[in-house]
């Protein structure tokens, strides 16, 4: 038996509608466009058709795009000098520092300089502390749209074992606080977890945000369970030419798809989804930010 493909194309359109009409009526009620900043320092060429593809998206949605291509010796003082100014501008709803940032800047520090109420990555401490305790925050993107898909997957996911392997702050630990957020008794496995295999094993729903290409094989993977691939590792595909490349995840998806019960594949599975959140996210933002009612389904 082959998994169900947990289309990550298909849902992140939706989200996407949905966003899109959610702006219309703030828009049409309200005099209101929600207005996304993104913030990229630097070249990298994967970085650039991110914040690309995140600009068009935010703007076929409706909402307003600002985007800030700055030089990779930006200094610190520079990049917290704008984001000052994207803290004090009222059109500005939501604002993304594309990561990683180059290293000679403090990237704690320039997140924490991020206006919470506009910090549509959650990646603010105090966004990462009212997640954890369970209040109302803006929650990082990718854990977001991972948890949207399981509960279109799944519904209900109380008492269900799940295994997060990775403990990034970007990845790995608000998604376990998600998770736990739906009543799953939650591991987070990482690179001194004793016998990974045994652990993936427990999973019913296992999430793999590792960053190694094809890391987990179809054995580790229970019968039946759910898999979520975050992983997006560029590999040499010979096959397709020389010099040519694809994207895999983290998962074997080729050994896992006749064990699990549903599966996300890479690419069109979480990508997609981490930016229709950043639109919803920054709808979310809006509304908070003028005590409006916030958009159905699009939070956590
Ligand atoms: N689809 C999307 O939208 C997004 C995808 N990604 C992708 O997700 C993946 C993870 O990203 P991110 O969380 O930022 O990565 P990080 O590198 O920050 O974290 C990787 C985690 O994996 C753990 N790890 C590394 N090697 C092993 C191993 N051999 N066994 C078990 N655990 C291991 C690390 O453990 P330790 O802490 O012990 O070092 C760490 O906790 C990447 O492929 C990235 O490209 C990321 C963001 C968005
Ligand atoms: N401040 C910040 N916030 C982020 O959310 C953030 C970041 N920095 N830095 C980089 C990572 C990575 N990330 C992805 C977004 C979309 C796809 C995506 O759309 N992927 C497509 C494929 C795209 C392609 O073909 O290259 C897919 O999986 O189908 C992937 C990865 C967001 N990140």
């Amino acid at each position: 038996m082959s998994a169900t493909l947990i289309d990550g194309k298909a849902f992140a359109a939706t989200i996407r509608e949905k966003v899109a009409g959610h702006v219309r009526h703030l828009h049409g009620e309200h005099g209101l466009t929600p207005g996304l900043a993104v913030v990229l320092l630097g070249e990298d060429p994967a970085s650039q058709v991110y914040v690309r593809n995140k600009g068009k998206q935010t703007v076929e949605a409706g909402m307003a795009s600002f985007e800030h291509k700055l030089p990779v010796e930006t200094s610190q003082a520079e990049l917290l000098a704008l984001i000052a100014r994207l803290n004090a501008a009222p059109a500005v709803h939501g604002i993304l520092v594309q990561l990683p940032l180059p290293a000679h800047i403090d990237a704690g520090k320039v997140l924490d300089a991020i206006d919470p109420a506009k910090d549509v990555d959650g990646f603010h401490v105090l966004n990462v502390g009212r997640l954890a305790t369970g209040q109302k925050a803006m929650v990082p993107c990718t854990p977001l749209g991972c948890l949207m898909m399981l509960r279109g997957h799944l519904g209900d996911m109380s008492g269900a074992e799940a295994v997060v392997v990775g403990r990034s702050n970007i990845v790995g630990k608000p998604m376990a606080q998600l998770l736990l957020g739906e009543n799953c008794t939650v591991t987070i496995a990482h690179s001194r977890t004793r016998d990974l295999g045994e652990v993936c094993r427990r999973a019913d729903i296992l999430v793999a945000a590792v960053g190694r290409a094809q890391m987990i094989p179809g054995d580790w993977v229970r019968p039946g369970a759910t898999v979520i691939d975050v992983g997006i590792n560029r590999i040499a595909a010979p096959e397709r030419g020389e010099g040519k490349t694809r994207l895999v995840g983290d998962v074997d998806f080729d050994s896992a798809v006749g064990v699990a019960g549903a599966i996300t594949p890479v690419p069109g599975g979480v990508g997609p989804m981490t930016i229709a959140c950043l639109l919803a996210n920054t709808v979310t933002a809006c509304c908070r930010a003028n005590d409006l009612a916030e958009p159905e389904g699009l939070t956590a």
